[in-house]
């Protein structure tokens, strides 16, 4: 049985505009003009137990607005969602009680106490027994290294400091799926690396499901191996993260070093020049010419060093971005 469910999900806010000035502010008393945005439009997936999806878009794609739906935040503006055998917006206690949200850029602990209070609350609002609460409590702090701090007002901590709180306070009761909207933004990388290694425990040691939403493309390729992205509201893609470079013909990449400079031009004929500055190139090229091009660059050019790589998954995803469907 699928655990989320998203049908022909759609949504679409209406909003007025306001131009500035107290003359325009009279005149849009008297008439408004209203505008429609569709921020998701009939985006449909379906996610099973236990599985750990990246949810990926531009800014504005409709990542967030996905989510809200789908944890009962936002009512679609048409469409069908089942999570967890619960229709979200419909807001029942006993589906609140199955998932957390956390996201990166809202602060949803007090900000004037410790954290230990938020997630003491958080214990009493889920009903959590004190036995579990106490062996949870010691575990995820432990794990997040953070037991030292959890007495200290949240104002006080660090932005990384306080995404562990966080994550400890939504994780409290155990909840069986997780969105995460962003949850390293700003983070530096050994905290991005911790709060990572935490998430890939909390899977696997729970079953937990988990839709994630980042702009840091380590956090999905550590985490998920499915990738669903979307952009200005319509699904572009879902599935294998790393299928995704097969979809524009497989393409390699050579980095070369030059013992001295070599212009542009010559390399032109090779493939596509990514960039180069005389003493370093990087060409890109169909996989089929990979093994030409190579014998012929290392015959023709004073080289130093060479490798040759994947197109990096970033560049994949842009160019999907650009492309209006894949087929
Ligand atoms: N309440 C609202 N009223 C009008 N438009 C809205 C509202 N909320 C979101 N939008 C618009 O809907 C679109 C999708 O927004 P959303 O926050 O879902 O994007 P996102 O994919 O999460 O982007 P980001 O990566 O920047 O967080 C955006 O163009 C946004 O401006």
């Amino acid at each position: 049985m699928d655990f989320i469910r998203v049908q022909e999900l759609h949504k679409s806010f209406v909003y007025y505009r306001k131009e500035a000035g107290l003359k325009n502010s009279l005149k849009n008393l008297f008439a408004r003009k209203s505008l429609v945005k569709e921020a998701v439009k009939s985006v449909s997936f379906d996610i099973g137990p236990g599985e750990c999806v990246g949810f990926l878009g531009p800014n504005g794609a409709g990542k967030t607005t996905t989510l809200k739906m789908l944890s009962g935040i936002l009512y679609p503006t048409s469409g069908e969602a089942d999570v967890l055998g619960y229709v979200p917006w419909e807001r029942k206690n006993e589906f609140k009680r199955l998932f957390s949200i956390v996201m990166g850029q809202k602060n949803q602990l007090w900000w004037d106490l410790p954290a230990s209070e938020s997630i003491y609350l958080n214990k009493c609002i889920y009903d959590v027994d004190d036995d579990l609460y106490r062996r949870s409590l010691a575990e995820l702090s432990e794990m997040l290294d953070v037991q030292e701090l959890l007495d200290v007002q949240v104002r006080r901590l660090s932005l990384g400091e306080r995404m562990k709180m966080e994550l400890i306070a939504a994780l409290i009761h155990r909840p069986r799926l997780l969105y995460l909207d962003e949850p390293t933004i700003g983070l530096d990388f050994p905290s991005q690396k911790k709060v990572r290694e935490f998430l890939k425990y909390y899977n696997e040691q729970f079953g937990a499901t988990i839709l994630l939403t980042s702009h840091y493309m380590k956090d999905v390729e550590d985490l998920c191996k499915r990738t669903i992205i979307i952009n200005e509201g319509s699904l572009l893609y879902d599935g294998d993260l790393h299928k995704i470079n097969d979809l524009f013909g497989e393409h390699k990449i050579i980095r070369l070093q030059f013992s001295e400079p070599v212009a542009e031009q010559r390399l032109a004929k090779f493939g596509k020049i990514v960039t180069g500055d005389g003493y370093n190139a990087v060409l890109e090229l169909p996989k089929h010419r990979l093994k030409e091009v190579s014998r012929a660059v290392l015959d023709s050019f004073p080289i130093v060093d060479w490798t040759i790589e994947d197109v990096p998954i970033e560049e994949s995803i842009s160019m999907l971005y650009r492309k209006e469907s894949v087929g």
